[in-house]
């Protein structure tokens, strides 16, 4: 992979990106990065970030980079071409996939955005895909980013969306791993940040969104946060929107801005639905703890070419799931994945820390879930309630440091809709004092309704819950899933993740 100096300033001007080029000699660019620990001989650095520091640049220089792109000047670095930008973010998005040769184009793409259920949708798309691609189907995903069918073509995510240079790169594997089809996630921070900038997606989906990610370091405000997401419809050839979401006027506008109508699909429960023109609605034909089947059926002449209807089982309970796993059929009919295909793909799919259930024998049932804000409490809880009216609902969870303060008056408020009894504890707290923050989450909590104990150390407190338990109780572990660290001080703590401790648990009552 190479770049070209007089390709990249011609790529910038087009992009009006380009302030001003420094020209000190004309190499071939061999490598790009914007860590200076990975800059290489002959290389391209980006200079970016809120910490970002002269000295790293020096240090990039040090290891042979010979290009600097940046929003500001660094008159003292001698002996560097630099390419002075208006956003650097945008720069490296644009000159990453161009170093990695637009592997975009050689991937259908089908991505996901919403506050909750991107990941769940995209595990059910990706599994019903592999059959349908004969196991030709990327996955860049919260948990972990699939390039290639080999094992150690599987890494773990750090960020939802990555930085665009390591999204061209992983599109670049995936396609030389002999990947046709791509399905990933795109968080609004992705937009935010211009992590995506320039990336076209074959299919785009509008999940739903509720207030999350409003703070210091994500979003302003949820104007900010709806405005980010909605950028994915603009950069979609093909739309599809759940209807029942919040603020769905301005989701339908968003997709109609640069999309015709003709590819526009519209998909929604059976009960919710108003609108005339849902092409796709869903039912649930039967609910258990831990499984569900549900129905889909198309309702207009282009709904019903994608060959979808039909009954559909889950090897996971949850009405959201049956929501996620509507939408995920209709991304896979789209790339051509027909029914009997999609149903027998889908029944076995499993997804890491969502929904994940372990009956006992003489205690509750429990559920570990990755429901972290008010909303995903809500549609995890309420379904509890809704389905087994007459059993009480024992809950383990915590609330981050450092971001989504919302989230804790959103627990609280939550716990007291549906919970019987909370222990409140540690979940990534950062550089906050955990006890701190459960005690924001306690004073908020009706205690008329809801019993609730403070336990910081998390193993102790699912110890305590699974232990009052009682058979036909359900105990929820949320939060965490199955991440296997605490964010502590800055420092990925391990932690025996929720399922292994909850199995333990179990496994010294029975
Ligand atoms: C706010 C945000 O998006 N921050 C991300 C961003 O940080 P940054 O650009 O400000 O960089 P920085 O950490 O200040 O570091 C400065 C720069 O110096 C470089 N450096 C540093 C040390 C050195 O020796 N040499 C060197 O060159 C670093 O590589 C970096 O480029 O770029 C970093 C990678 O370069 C990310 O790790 C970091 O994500 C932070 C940790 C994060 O947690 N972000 C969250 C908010 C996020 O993006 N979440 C969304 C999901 C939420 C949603 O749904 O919206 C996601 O997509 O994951
Ligand atoms: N469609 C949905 N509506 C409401 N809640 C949902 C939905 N789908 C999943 N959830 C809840 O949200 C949790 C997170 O789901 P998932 O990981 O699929 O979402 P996500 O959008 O990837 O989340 P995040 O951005 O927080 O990583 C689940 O464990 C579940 O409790």
């Amino acid at each position: 992979m190479t770049l070209v100096l007089n390709g990249c300033i011609l790529l910038l001007q087009e992009h009006q990106l380009l302030k001003k080029a420094e020209i000190v000699f004309d190499n071939e660019i061999t490598a790009v990065t914007y860590d200076s620990l990975q800059a290489q001989k002959d290389g391209m650095f980006f200079c970016k970030g809120t910490h970002f520091k002269e000295d790293y640049l020096r240090d990039a220089q040090q290891r042979g980079a010979s290009t600097y792109v940046s929003e500001v000047e660094y008159p003292q670095i001698k002996g560097m071409n630099a390419l002075i930008v208006r956003d650097v973010q945008k720069a490296m998005a644009l000159l990453g996939a161009a170093f990695y040769d637009y592997p975009q184009n050689q991937l259908m793409i089908i991505a996901f955005t919403g506050t909750k259920g991107k990941t769940t949708s995209a595990y059910f798309t990706r599994g019903i895909l592999q059959d349908y691609t004969n196991k030709k189907t990327a996955l860049f995903s919260t948990i972990d980013r699939i390039v290639g069918p080999q094992s150690q073509q599987r890494f773990k995510s750090d960020l939802t969306t990555p930085e665009s240079l390591d999204l061209f790169h992983d599109m670049r594997q995936a396609v030389d791993n002999g990947m046709t089809h791509l399905v990933m996630e795109v968080s609004s921070q992705a937009y935010k940040r211009n992590r995506v900038y320039g990336l076209k997606y074959d299919v785009g989906f509008f999940l739903n969104i509720t207030p999350d990610h409003i703070g210091p370091n994500e979003h302003p405000d949820f104007a900010d946060y709806l405005h980010c997401k909605l950028q994915l419809l603009v950069n979609s050839r093909c739309c599809v929107l759940n209807a029942d979401s919040d603020h769905f006027t301005e989701i339908y506008q968003a997709a109609t801005a640069t999309t015709a109508p003709e590819n526009i699909y519209l998909f929604a429960r059976q009960t919710k639905h108003k609108n005339a023109n849902i092409d796709f609605i869903y039912y649930n034909e039967e609910a258990t703890l831990t499984d569900s089947q549900f129905t889909i059926l198309s309702q207009t002449p282009k709904a019903r070419l994608l060959n979808i209807d039909g009954c559909y089982q889950l090897s996971l309970t949850g009405d959201f799931n049956e929501c996620n796993a509507t939408a995920a059929i209709i991304g896979a009919g789209l790339a051509g994945a027909p029914y009997q295909l999609a149903k027998n793909a889908i029944a076995n799919v499993h997804i890491p820390g969502r929904m994940e259930s372990l009956k006992t024998q003489t205690h509750g049932t429990v559920y570990i879930d990755y429901a972290h804000n008010y909303a995903s409490m809500r549609a995890l809880l309420s379904f509890l309630k809704r389905q087994n009216p007459q059993s009480k609902i024992i809950v383990v969870v915590g609330s981050p440091g450092n971001k989504g303060v919302s989230r804790r008056a959103g627990f609280a408020k939550a716990l007291t809709q549906f919970a019987d009894q909370a222990y409140l504890t540690t979940d990534d707290p950062g550089f906050e004092d955990p006890q701190e923050i459960c005690q924001e989450i306690d004073q908020k909590i009706d205690h008329q309704r809801v019993a609730v104990q403070i336990v910081l150390d998390r193993q102790q407190a699912i110890q305590q819950a699974i232990t009052v338990s009682r058979p036909g109780d359900l105990v929820v572990l949320a939060g965490k899933g199955e991440d296997a660290y605490q964010k502590v001080q800055g420092i990925d703590t391990p932690y025996p993740n929720d399922l292994h401790v909850a199995q333990q648990v179990i496994q010294e009552l029975e």
